[in-house]
């Protein structure tokens, strides 16, 4: 039984949240605090919208994050069943994406034409393009894309931009931002709007305060002028807008109830998290300047926890013996609501950090104990081995042989000019000399165009290798891994709509990382929208929450609003930990402690240690 079946029945709406579920305004505004209810009322409006109306055609549900909008997708199957089939959960790059599967050809584009999402092969394009314009090459590649980014994000255009754009243009290729230009130039086609209007006759954008001023051009473009096309519904906290550094503006939601006349709704309540946490969040809430009335008490009382270690091993070791307490024991008999179940599951825990770095002595802490978990990975983490990532871009190059990214990422992999890998040929014959065994015994795999074949012979194709042990469970685990998402792949698409792509596409979710088993070990960023019933807090030091980079006040407000975010993941039970001591690379250094953990401190009065 998934966690939303389990509280389907038991939810009680509030005033409030049914007005903005039967709301018939063609453009309504939830505003409310973290846990407030804000997507029960997405999913109940959705659910309203499908099974009570007539003349309702689909449902466009935007969310921020795949794991919020697959969350949001399940909250709808349970709630509106058969009828969950006519709503589209999608993140707004993941229609953008759609969009342009559907009509690339229409602006110029291939036929899937080819998305750079590797920070690397947008270097590799950036250099090869101001070397083609006699200009060398860039002194500091990343810096210059961030900026470029930043700038689309924020709909700028500048002569770096320009530049960029006409690089892309050049092999043809999008990357991300690029794919939200290509989407509003297709929304600009007045045949494909009038499709998709007739298509969605509401569209619902969940965590608004993530929308950037590009993404806000694209879902204007879409809804159209006031009153002329689909329901819109927006729904947000400006208290959990965290990521203003990549351009987001929370003002937007406030430019759209001005320019569409919508409907404001403000929820007050906390239904998520436990009387003590909800204290927390209020005090921290007050902090950003947003005085919230006192709320109803929730049922369970929660707990706040402190702990620290000597050092971040220790600080590990002791958040393992947390949850290694509350899988056997269950939540503490007093925190939570008389009658409520203290079992835990893993997946009911989550450790979250300012950064992935500060998530690692965890990880290893629970993996000496056994302990599963599952972390919010960065892509090319999901293979281990050097023979498993090549592997992964030889099904990259079936997709797209004409794709220069397989190619890139397969020079860069083994070592090679990206020249010497331009055919079949050439990269059978690359790899067979390669010095690492496990790859060259690759080569046979290069001719191989039947997916299932290829999948199939990768288990018996190392026999007698001379690779190393650890080479070899690498090899092992990796083969595994994508047998695994081969078997998940063919039980989840129908036999005929199977393809090396959409393969691909499949396996590059699992290298974001989407996996939910076990204990989850997220970044803060990546929680959003989530919730769970403890949550850890990690690193509560000055430096790492807030972080040291964060100076001018507005930073330090995005941090206070990234602890915000953070400790209202908690229903019933919430840690925060801290080291006393880190290593730098300078060394040891003794910590200070996180300022905010002064709010924790008011509300429990405990001390810092
Ligand atoms: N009226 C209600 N009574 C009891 N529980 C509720 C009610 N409305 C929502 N909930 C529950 O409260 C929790 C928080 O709701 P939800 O996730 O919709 O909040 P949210 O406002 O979207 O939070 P966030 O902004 O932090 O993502 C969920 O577990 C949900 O099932």
């Amino acid at each position: 039984m998934s966690r939303f079946e389990d509280e389907a029945s038991d939810v009680s709406l509030s005033l409030l949240q049914q007005k903005a579920i039967d709301s018939d305004s063609g453009a309504i505004v939830v505003l409310a605090g973290a846990g407030s209810g804000k997507t029960e009322v997405v999913a109940r409006r959705v659910q309203r919208l499908l099974t009570t109306r007539d003349g309702v055609g689909r449902v466009l549900a935007l969310s921020y994050t795949n794991k919020a909008a697959e969350e949001l997708g399940e909250r709808l199957r349970l709630r509106a069943g058969a009828e969950s089939e006519r709503v589209t959960t999608e993140t707004i790059h993941g229609f953008a994406h759609s969009l342009l599967r559907q009509h690339s050809t229409r602006i110029g584009l291939p036929i899937e034409p080819e998305i750079l999402t590797r920070d690397e092969d947008r270097v590799e394009l950036l250099n090869q393009w101001l070397s083609s314009q006699g200009l060398g090459i860039a002194e500091d590649p990343l810096e210059r894309l961030r900026k470029i980014d930043i700038n689309r994000a924020r709909a700028i255009d500048t002569a770096e931009v320009e530049d960029w754009r006409r690089a892309l243009a050049s092999l043809p290729a999008l990357d991300y931002p690029a794919l939200l230009d290509a989407a509003l130039e297709i929304l600009a086609l007045k045949s494909v709007r009038r499709q998709l209007v007739r298509t969605y006759t509401h569209v619902v954008v969940d965590e608004a305060q993530n929308l950037t001023p590009a993404q806000y051009c694209l879902l204007t473009a879409m809804v159209g002028s006031p009153g002329e096309g689909p329901s819109v519904m927006l729904v947000g906290d400006d208290k959990q807008s965290i990521i203003s550094f990549a351009g987001a503006d929370p003002d937007l939601i406030n430019r759209f109830a001005r320019s569409y006349d919508a409907e404001i709704i403000e929820l007050t309540e906390n239904f998520r998290s436990a009387a003590i946490i909800s204290s927390l969040a209020r005090l921290i809430a007050g902090e950003l300047g947003q005085d919230q009335s006192p709320a109803e008490p929730h049922a369970a009382p929660g707990s706040i926890e402190f702990i620290s270690g000597a050092d971040e091993s220790d600080e590990a070791r002791k958040i393992s013996d947390w949850v290694e307490g509350l899988l056997q024991l269950g939540l503490p008999k007093d925190a939570v609501a008389d009658g409520e179940s203290v079992k835990m599951r893993a997946e009911d825990i989550a450790i979250l950090g300012r950064s992935a770095s500060a998530l690692r002595e965890i990880a290893k802490a629970l993996e000496e104990r056994d302990i599963a978990f599952s972390t919010s990975s960065d892509a090319e983490d999901w293979l281990e081995g050097l023979a498993g990532k090549v592997v992964l871009e030889l099904i990259a190059f079936n997709a797209a042989a004409r794709h220069v990214s397989p190619q890139w990422q397969l020079a860069r992999l083994i070592d090679q000019d990206p020249e010497t890998l331009k055919s079949r040929e050439q990269i059978a014959a690359t790899i067979r000399s390669h010095d690492n065994s496990l790859v060259a015994a690759l080569a046979e795999l290069v001719d191989e165009t039947d997916m299932r074949r290829f999948i199939e012979s990768l288990g018996a194709l190392v026999r007698d290798s001379d690779a190393s042990t650890s080479e070899l469970a690498s090899w092992n685990a990796d083969v595994e891994e994508i047998e695994k998402a081969w078997r998940d792949y063919n039980a989840n698409v129908d036999r005929d709509s199977r393809s090396w792509t959409d393969f691909r596409l499949f396996c590059s979710r699992r290298q974001r990382g989407s996996a939910t088993q076990g204990v989850q070990l997220l970044t803060v960023h990546k929680s959003q929208g989530r919730e769970f019933r403890a949550v850890a807090v990690v690193g509560m030091n000055e430096g790492q929450i807030p972080d040291f980079r964060a100076k001018s006040d507005g930073e330090r407000a995005s941090e206070l609003r990234t602890f915000y975010v953070a400790v209202t993941r908690a229903r019933r039970v919430l840690l925060l930990t801290r080291a006393l001591r880190r290593t730098t690379r300078y060394g040891q250094r003794v910590t200070t402690p996180s300022p905010y953990l002064s709010f924790a401190e008011r509300v429990t009065g405990m001390g810092k240690s």
